[in-house]
């Protein structure tokens, strides 16, 4: 499986180019990508900087010397570059396994080209098969939206914190509820209508935005395109 996400990850190298900002997703599959792009930085001496979307990239991506900048210090973003949990056939995609769902959509919303890294066993035939969708919420609000979220036919559970008591804190301070829907059949619609509950800050449903999926398998890297 790392050799997988390895080869996905300098598949994506071929994206980069010298001056160009770089969306830096969160998670293992894009942590081989920041650290490869850092060694092409230094290899080829490229202009290139990162655009992080999570604590743990910007760590990351300053380790690895990708110097990094903040949304709002670019003009655009040429490409961005991120995991995902789930893909279906549209290219349609579950994201926030690692809670930075937020941050990655503003960047990989704004993105020229956003290129997704996934091993085979991320392609689903419909969204929400094997994962729940996670939805940062406003802490006060989390058990109303829980009940809210019935109503769509989802079951939330509040995501428990590992190596540390009580739930999860986002990096914009905030707790996750991942929840498993008995069947998502319009993805986009979905996306918008949790979006429209009050206290939602975001929902991991990533509709109609990845342009490219780069599949690792045993039989080499599968390109898909939208
Ligand atoms: O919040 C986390 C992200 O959406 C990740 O990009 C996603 O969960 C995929 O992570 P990984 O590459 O570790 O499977």
């Amino acid at each position: 499986m790392e050799e997988l996400k390895k080869a996905v990850a300098r598949e994506a190298l071929s994206f980069v180019d010298d001056d160009m900002v770089i969306g830096l997703g969160t998670g293992s599959t894009t942590a081989y990508f920041i650290k490869f792009l850092g060694e092409l930085i230094k290899e080829e001496e490229l202009e290139v900087y990162g655009i992080p979307t999570s604590h743990q990239s910007r760590l990351l991506a300053i380790e690895s010397g990708v110097p990094v900048v903040s949304l709002d210090e670019a003009d655009a973003i040429d490409i961005a570059v991120d995991g995902a949990d789930e893909v279906d056939p549209a290219l349609n995609l579950i994201k926030g396994r690692g809670a930075a769902l937020t941050m990655e959509k503003i960047i990989e919303y704004r993105a020229g080209t956003f290129i997704v890294l996934v091993d085979e066993s991320k392609l689903v035939k419909r969204l929400g098969e094997k994962m729940p969708v996670p939805i940062e919420v406003i802490p006060a609000a989390w058990r109303a939206i829980a009940e809210e979220l019935e109503v769509f036919n989802a079951r939330a559970e509040l995501r428990m914190a590992v190596k540390k008591d009580g739930p999860v804190i986002t990096d914009n301070g905030n707790f996750i509820l991942d929840a498993r829907f008995e069947r998502i059949d319009d993805p986009l619609d979905m996306e918008i209508e949790l979006n429209t509950i009050p206290g939602v800050v975001e929902n991991g449903i990533f509709a109609d935005i990845a342009d490219v999926v780069l599949v690792g398998t045993r039989e080499g890297v599968r390109k898909l395109e939208r």
